[in-house]
């Protein structure tokens, strides 16, 4: 339908959403009774409407609510000046504090977590002003379908206070052996991911192990969230050799994740890594060829300016910020 003029935004409608939660666990802790998220709308003059989704405590709501006032008018085409916008309203309203992935540090940049959403929701109403998908816009579909993993989580019963779910508690293999068992009933799940970084480690490499007992067939993936060091994500990964299809953020940081990279059996995968422009360029050449990176813009990382991924080496593994812990330690939680 696009004949060359420009579509304009005339108004943009940020709607927040929240939703309860389990009282899964995590390197971090424990999520909230309720996740929090937003809903992004864009409208144009030409009737078409883009959809992007993000986080929604209150300075991002803030600074979301800002840059809808600020792009109104602003051609649906125009994603550098949306760009620029942004950058001038966190100018004014300041970047500091509020979202990113719940209690995770994260290395993207405030102003591109808020670029995000709304970058999403004009690719939208690109993709519908010309008749085709998004992916076109970006290079091209490279698969027509994608499985769904499901997503295991050491769990309380419940919230402190509040009656048990009907998942109940899960904190050693048989319990996640059974919500395994049940998503893969329920739902049809045909892979399977363990959130980890809770549990000592060898007590999670005995989950894996328990789960490929019962699921012979499914390919096995654990995440720890970045919490071990690189000597024991190496002892990890070796020990699951053969066991799991790849191993997710063993460890903090692009420099560390090559270290266990160098020494696994398996492919490492990341969201926390490679999450901010800046440490794309740099970090080209010597990425290490064997890690995954299926990137995100909203991943976590490391946000001290001294010891952050772009700038870390083995030696910056003490910094504050790497939350690692040893094979041998406690694991409090
Ligand atoms: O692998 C993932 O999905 C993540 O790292 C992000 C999630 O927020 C996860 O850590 C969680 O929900 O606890």
């Amino acid at each position: 339908m696009s004949d060359g003029a420009p579509l304009r935004i005339t108004d943009v409608t940020i709607t927040p959403v929240a939703f309860r939660d389990p009282a899964l666990l995590n390197s971090v802790g424990v999520h909230e009774p309720f996740a929090l998220r937003s809903i992004v709308q864009i409208h144009t003059d030409a009737g078409l409407t883009g959809l992007g989704e993000t986080y929604a405590d209150e300075l991002h709501l803030e600074r979301l609510a800002a840059v809808g006032h600020e792009i109104v008018g602003l051609d649906a085409f125009a994603t550098e000046e949306l760009h620029q916008r942004v950058q001038r309203v966190i100018d004014r309203v300041g970047g500091s504090g509020g979202s990113g992935l719940t209690g995770m540090i994260t290395t993207s940049s405030t102003v591109d977590r808020v670029v995000s959403p709304f970058e999403v929701a004009l690719l939208d109403i690109q993709g519908k002003a010309i008749g085709r998908p998004v992916s076109d816009l970006l290079g091209g579909a490279v698969r027509s379908a994608v499985p769904f993993s499901a997503y295991l989580f050491y769990k309380w019963a419940a919230h402190p206070g509040q009656e048990p779910d009907e998942w109940g508690e899960a904190l050693d293999p048989d319990a996640i052996v059974a919500q395994a068992r049940r998503m893969v009933d329920d739902y049809g799940f045909t892979a399977i991911k363990l959130k980890g970084g809770v549990r000592p480690p060898e007590e999670e490499i005995e989950a894996i192990r328990a789960l490929r007992r019962a699921f012979p067939d499914h390919p096995l993936r654990l995440d720890p969230n970045a919490v071990w060091t690189t000597e024991t994500s190496v002892k990890a990964g070796r020990a699951l050799e053969g066991v799991l299809e790849y191993l997710e953020d063993p460890t903090p940081g692009i420099d560390g994740m090559a270290a266990v990279a160098r020494e696994v059996p398996m492919p490492l995968a990341t969201n926390m890594c490679v999450v901010a422009f800046d440490e794309l360029a740099p970090r080209w050449p010597s990425t290490p060829s064997r890690s995954s990176s299926p990137t995100t813009t909203t991943g976590a990382g490391c946000a001290v300016p001294s010891c952050s991924p772009a700038s870390a080496t083995p030696s910056a593994w003490a910094c504050p910020c790497t939350r690692t812990r040893t094979w041998a330690s406690a694991w409090p939680r």
